[in-house]
């Protein structure tokens, strides 16, 4: 792929208190390109989103890094407003509206604040966008409340309100799980539809393999709070190489199921391993790994940041 970067995240560290929540970040996504970040539950992967977005908790500290968003540094304050063009759909759409107001009411009152126009061509933005989401009866959609759509339209809704700010890039956080499957499917092939027509970046964190081969062109995998590899999902999917995206893997040949299945677990924020983080779990780990940080290794088609991952696991590594 060229062209310019849209998103750049370089050596990003974020810190709660003592502990260290991600350490030394770095991914890149061109625009119109589609990036998924999987890893364990704790692994860092929504603290990523947030320091992105610009909603990180406040006692949050952010040591080292950039995050560069259309060539701007957007943890400078000057540069916030850039933000304006990354668009967000939350994990879940019951929790992410008011049940109190009407759809219209909340759509229109974030468009009040983050897109340009007046009150009338919002309503006809929002309008348009019901559409384009395939909401049914888009001009009574605004009406209802919450409760009078189902969990899928909710979260079109969701989707019609993350691009009402004109984004180049969607970032999105496991959108479907609280969703059925068949919805699920249906909110998928709809964000890839958008992705496409509109030229959107799709930034997607995910538990589900299955979702993250059909979605995005690329993955970048965490584990405590850094990247472990990186690169084509397609080339990382059919020959993973850091011992925990193979370990992630042999759990799931199916890759549509949960990410659960390595003896052990993700270490706790504040009680970070030395060295590799992965290696009191890893089955090859050497001495060294467990006092040397193993740099980012470019390969030919991906980074890997692990210097044995050409060495097999043993078998019954994963339960
Ligand atoms: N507000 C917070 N205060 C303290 N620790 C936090 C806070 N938010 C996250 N953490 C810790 O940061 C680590 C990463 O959490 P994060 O939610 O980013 O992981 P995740 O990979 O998105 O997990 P999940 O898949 O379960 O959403 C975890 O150890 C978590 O306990």
């Amino acid at each position: 792929m060229t062209g310019p970067d849209l998103l750049r995240v370089d050596g990003l560290a974020v810190q709660l208190g003592r502990a260290s929540i991600l350490d030394d970040v770095g991914l890149v996504i061109r625009p119109g390109a589609t990036m998924g970040v999987v890893g364990e539950s704790g692994c860092g992967k929504s603290t990523l989103l947030r320091a992105i977005l610009g909603i990180l908790p406040r006692h949050a500290r952010i040591p080292r890094g950039a995050i560069l968003f259309e060539g701007r540094d957007i943890l400078s304050d000057q540069a916030a407003s850039a933000r304006g063009r990354i668009g967000f759909v939350p994990q879940d759409p019951y929790l992410s509206l008011n049940p109190v107001f009407r759809a219209g009411t909340q759509l229109l009152e974030v468009m009040r604040r983050h897109a340009p126009g007046n009150r009338r061509q919002h309503r006809a933005k929002l309008i348009e966008l019901f559409r384009a989401v395939q909401l049914p009866d888009p001009e009574g959609a605004l009406d209802k409340y919450p409760h009078e759509f189902s969990g899928g339209q909710r979260q079109r809704l969701l989707i019609a309100a993350a691009l009402s700010c004109d984004p180049a890039l969607l970032v999105a956080d496991e959108p479907t799980t609280a969703l059925d499957v068949t919805t699920q499917r249906e909110i998928l092939a709809l964000l890839r539809r958008l992705a496409s027509e509109r030229g959107l970046a799709l930034l997607f964190v995910t538990h589900d393999f299955g979702v993250l081969a059909t979605l995005c062109e690329q993955v970048t995998v965490l584990y405590a709070g850094r990247v472990v590899e990186s690169g084509l999902t397609r080339a990382v999917l059919d020959a993973p190489e850091h011992p925990y995206t193979r370990m992630l893997l042999a759990c799931h040949p199916d890759r549509a199921a949960d990410l659960i299945g390595i003896p052990g677990t993700v270490p706790a924020a504040d009680a970070q391993p030395s060295g590799c983080r992965f290696h009191p779990r890893c089955p090859i780990a050497h001495a060294s790994c467990a006092t040397e940080v193993p740099p980012l290794l470019l390969t030919e088609d991906r980074s890997v940041a692990c210097p044995w991952h050409h060495e097999p696991l043993p078998e019954m590594a994963v339960v």
